[in-house]
């Protein structure tokens, strides 16, 4: 007997949508207070007058790549030079984010968000990007979250503690990432195509909030925004059209919004001041994405075979490429005149092993130090309990709100070309490649089953990391490297490979348990995470690759069960 296809659900509710809008997600009537007909109304204003834009800004990320596949090195663009070497600043930063020094950051999820506003930070970043997997269920349910939390009325019953949830007098600035330009959202579709996720996230978000937002949180300025994984200023200008679009549609000044674009592509390290010129009205500042960073200086140099990187526990920002991009985004910033934020440390605290919980601490306390003392205005928490220490290093900066205008870091203009590309210095181990494995196929099958960050091996695993080890697998075995950190003259192979993917699901069965990992989607994920790290062609993302299984239609589409 054939599978049905789909589920007939006679009389069920459907989302009352505008002409051109139709809504594949599961119906549900808290949800249907987010996606109303005005509030997809004016995501399919975005998508039409923005999709051709977008369209062509992927077929220059596409054209790059075959440049760069070609043998060619990003580097700064001769004709945007007057821009590089122009006096203009950006607006000036709106005082409710002055003070930026600890930003924690955590998926929309319920009990996160809540816990975030409470932490003690400075911000909070919620996040529908890197710590996200992006289901109907995960998405709206986030939506939902952020409104209740801008409308200060957010609560939550962990039953299982009877412990209620609920958020302080003074909580953190709340500052929203929506997806990256290339992520659809297949749940709805806008003129018969997918909707642009990002614009999804976005135009959800802030068509609900902005008023409330601008009274409660922003002090007359917001909703505040991380951009995510651009690789070209054309793609900051197309945010800053957006931004403009919104503001004309909510009857508020020009220059309200404001966003902090992540430096997390290799192409991008040379358009940061290109990025910040096109957003110079609604710009407040830059951040060091360090993990999608070095993600993206695998995948620009996926041809290059003279360019590989070390084992992933290797590349840190002590590397001299790193150290170079930190620094020239400092002082970029700092010459526009807003901040210069500083990016994620894994480490997490470890609750069972005080002694590898101090150590772990103190690396994430001198990252924070490295980062204060080289410039930077703030930096990223994964974790509450990493703020104590967060705010003690940043303390450095006494009682300036920021270093914008007492860390010029002049010195940082002679940073070039070579010095951010320049490759960086270590071993490749068989350790190396059996790590990769694992986290990669752990973080995948989290992904799939609803979890965008997860902890393993005491470390903050998200998409971005996940893509190191993807990538890296993906260039090694596609160039044999040799296993030079072993001393055995091992080369890597599709056969080496498998057997290290048989050990280590072996071994992730042991650690997990065979419960766990019965009902988990660990096999389904070595699949995927094997065919994409042995693939001919490397898949520009992990997520986007494997997307389609977390795609479910309503009504429910049987086959995909
Ligand atoms: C590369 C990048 O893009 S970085 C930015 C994207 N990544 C992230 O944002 C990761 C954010 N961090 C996290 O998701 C989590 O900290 C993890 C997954 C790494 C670890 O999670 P867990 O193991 O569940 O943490 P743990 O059990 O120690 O949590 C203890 C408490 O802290 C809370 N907590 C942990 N991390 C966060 C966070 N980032 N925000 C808010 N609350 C948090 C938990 O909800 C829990 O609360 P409870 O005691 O009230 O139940
Ligand atoms: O988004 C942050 C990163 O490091 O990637
Ligand atoms: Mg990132």
């Amino acid at each position: 007997m054939e599978l049905e296809t789909s589920v007939y659900r006679p009389n069920a509710a459907v989302y009352d949508s505008p002409d051109g809008v139709e809504v594949r997600g599961r119906y549900d009537q808290v949800f249907a207070k987010i996606l109303t007909r005005e509030a997809l109304g004016f995501v399919a204003e975005l998508q039409r007058e923005f999709r051709g834009h977008v369209r062509y800004a992927m077929e220059c990320r596409r054209e790059a790549k075959r440049r760069y596949n070609s043998g060619a090195v990003p580097g700064f663009d001769p004709s945007t030079k007057f821009i590089r070497d122009g006096e203009w600043v950006c607006a000036s930063v709106p005082p409710a984010v002055a003070d930026r020094r600890v930003e924690i950051t955590g998926p929309v999820e319920r009990k996160m968000i809540i816990n975030a506003l409470n932490s003690g930070a400075k911000v909070f970043m919620a996040d529908f990007e890197d710590a996200l997997s992006p289901s109907w269920e995960n998405l709206m349910k986030g939506q939902v979250n952020l409104k209740d939390a801008v409308d200060g009325t957010i609560t939550f019953h962990d039953k299982a503690r009877n412990k209620v949830y609920k958020l302080n007098d003074q909580v953190a600035k709340l500052f929203v990432r929506p997806r990256g330009w290339h992520l659809p959202e297949a749940h709805i579709l806008i003129d018969g195509e997918p909707a642009i996720g990002c614009l999804v996230d976005f135009g959800l978000y802030f068509f609900h909030n902005y008023s409330k937002f601008r009274q409660t949180q922003g002090s007359g300025y917001g909703p505040f925004f991380y951009l995510p994984k651009m690789e070209h200023s054309r793609e900051a200008k197309i945010w800053n059209s957006v931004f403009e679009r919104a503001e004309k549609m909510a009857g508020i000044e020009r220059g309200s919004i404001r966003a902090t674009v992540l430096i997390e592509t290799l192409p991008a390290v040379f358009q940061m001041n290109e990025i910040l010129y096109e957003l110079r009205d609604h710009s407040v500042g830059l951040n060091c994405g360090r993990w999608d960073y070095i993600f993206s200086y695998v995948k620009t140099f996926q041809a290059h075979p003279d360019r590989l990187l070390p084992d992933r526990v290797l590349v840190g920002m002590g590397q001299h490429f790193m150290r170079s991009y930190s620094d020239l985004l400092i002082r970029t910033c700092h010459k526009r005149g807003v901040h210069a934020m500083g990016g994620m440390a894994a480490q997490i605290p470890i609750r069972d092993d005080p002694k590898a919980n101090e150590m772990a601490l103190d690396l994430v306390k001198k990252d924070k130090l490295r980062e204060v003392r080289a410039g930077h205005d703030g930096t990223w928490a994964a974790h509450p309990g990493l703020i104590p220490i967060c705010m003690d290093a940043f303390s450095h900066m006494g009682k300036n709100p920021n270093q914008i205008k007492s860390m010029k870091r002049e010195d940082a203009t002679a940073i070039t070309e070579e010095d951010l590309l320049q490759i960086p210095r270590g071993v490749r181990t068989l350790d190396g490649l059996r790590l990769n494995t694992r986290v990669g196929i752990q973080y995948l099958a989290a992904w799939l089953t609803g979890s965008g960050s997860v902890p393993l091996y005491n470390l903050m695993e998200d998409a971005a990391t996940a893509e190191i080890s993807r990538v890296q697998n993906w260039q090694w075995i596609r160039y044999g490297v040799e296993l030079n950190g072993d001393g055995l003259g091992v080369r890597v192979s599709k056969e080496l490979f498998g057997r290290v993917v048989e050990e280590e699901m072996e071994r992730i069965e042991k650690e997990v348990g065979k419960e766990k990992f019965k009902k988990g989607m660990y096999k389904e994920a070595c699949k995927m995470f094997t065919k994409q790290c042995t693939a001919a062609e490397l898949d520009d993302f992990l997520t986007l690759a494997v997307y389609d299984h977390i795609v479910a239609h309503y009504p429910i589409n049987v086959s995909r069960l």
